[in-house]
């Protein structure tokens, strides 16, 4: 059963009297336990998809236009328009968050006990004693001890904080957790432990999982489902296994020659794409990605692509791949030298 139905989801953010379209048009669903990955380079709209969904969007942003449903068993809800009552209510208990700095969502006056007993008290009718228990096993869970309960999150490291994040978010067993960047500021070690543990408790909890990054190795460790993000548009979306290993969007391509391979041989060349993406003020017709894009056709400069489907399950938004063509043939036949990706 799909848990999450984002439609057609535009927002603008208003800034130095200019309109910067951050996202548009905007269309993806989650089923129940399933993980779904957005991933894009930088400002490609990711982080205010995620902000949007929460209602945290700042007072210069603003949903023009769609909707973000949350549908199971017990709530019906668009996130959109539900008040912040309703929002208060779902919170924990169907929607959780792990943000991108644990240390700005942890309160600092308080212990990391008291704020994950807060949340299991809020919404269950257990005594403080039992909460705090509960609270000292979900700390174990992602390996602190809970004696740890006591601490301020100030005397945590990085790494620990963002686990009790996890703690913390999972301390009611959510319908789903947002997951934006949780593993940027850290080491690539911890990043590994970080998202272990991510993937066993939410497979223990099974819930859906909605995962922002840009990084494509993450979101091939983690989700199930993938959609590509770029310049405000999703343009590709599909399991992940297949979009890794046969992008539809030229873009995707191209995120991944910039990655190294996600088998983590070395040998492989890293190609970069070129130019940088449009500012989002102002925008012209026509495909976004175009100026970027090695297999760019005329008609690309007319109309913008809309996601289509391609093999079951699959879409992506081009003009080149609704063809048929197929995009690694398709590179010899097409691209001159000098618009080939540029090699590191
Ligand atoms: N508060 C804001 N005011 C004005 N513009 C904003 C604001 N926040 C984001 N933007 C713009 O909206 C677009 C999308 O930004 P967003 O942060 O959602 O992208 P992102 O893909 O999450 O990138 P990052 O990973 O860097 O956060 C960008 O052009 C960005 O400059």
């Amino acid at each position: 059963m799909t848990l999450l139905t984002v439609d057609d989801l535009s927002i603008e953010y208003t800034a130095d009297e200019k309109t910067i379209k951050a996202v548009n048009g905007v269309s993806f669903e989650i089923a129940e336990g399933e993980r779904f990955g957005l991933v894009g380079e930088s400002g490609s709209g990711k982080t205010t998809i995620a902000k949007a969904i929460m209602q945290l969007l700042p007072k210069n942003g603003e949903v023009t236009s769609g909707s973000v449903e949350l549908t199971n068993d017990s709530v019906s809800l668009d996130l959109v328009t539900a008040s912040s009552r309703e929002l208060q209510d779902i919170r924990w208990k169907h929607l959780a968050t792990v943000s991108q700095s644990a240390m700005n969502a942890l309160d600092p006056v308080y212990t990391i006990g008291a704020q994950i007993i807060e949340a299991i008290q809020l919404h269950e009718d257990v005594s403080k004693a039992e909460a705090r228990e509960r609270a000292g096993e979900l700390l174990e869970r992602v390996g602190i001890d809970k004696e740890r309960v006591d601490s301020y999150p100030h005397q945590l490291s990085g790494g620990m904080r963002q686990r009790a994040m996890i703690a913390m978010s999972m301390a009611l067993e959510p319908s789903l957790i947002i997951a934006d960047e949780p593993t940027t500021a850290l080491d690539v070690i911890t990043q590994d432990h970080i998202l272990d543990q991510i993937d066993q408790l939410s497979n223990a909890v099974g819930n859906s999982l909605l995962m922002i990054t840009h990084d494509i190795s993450v979101v091939s460790e983690t989700c199930d489902r993938v959609g590509v993000m770029y310049a405000g548009e999703l343009v590709e979306v599909g399991p992940t296994e297949e979009v890794f290993t046969n992008p539809e969007h030229p873009y995707t391509k191209g995120l991944l020659n910039a990655f190294p391979t996600l088998e983590g041989e070395s040998d492989s060349e890293l190609i970069t794409i070129t130019g940088e993406p449009p500012k989002l003020i102002d925008v012209e017709p026509g495909c976004k990605f175009m100026d970027r894009c090695p297999y760019a056709e005329a008609r690309c400069g007319e109309s913008d692509p809309a996601l289509t489907p391609r093999t079951p399950g699959r879409e992506a938004a081009c003009f080149v791949t609704a063809d048929g063509y197929d995009l690694e043939e398709h590179y010899e036949q097409v691209v001159t030298e000098s618009e080939k990706w540029q090699k590191l």
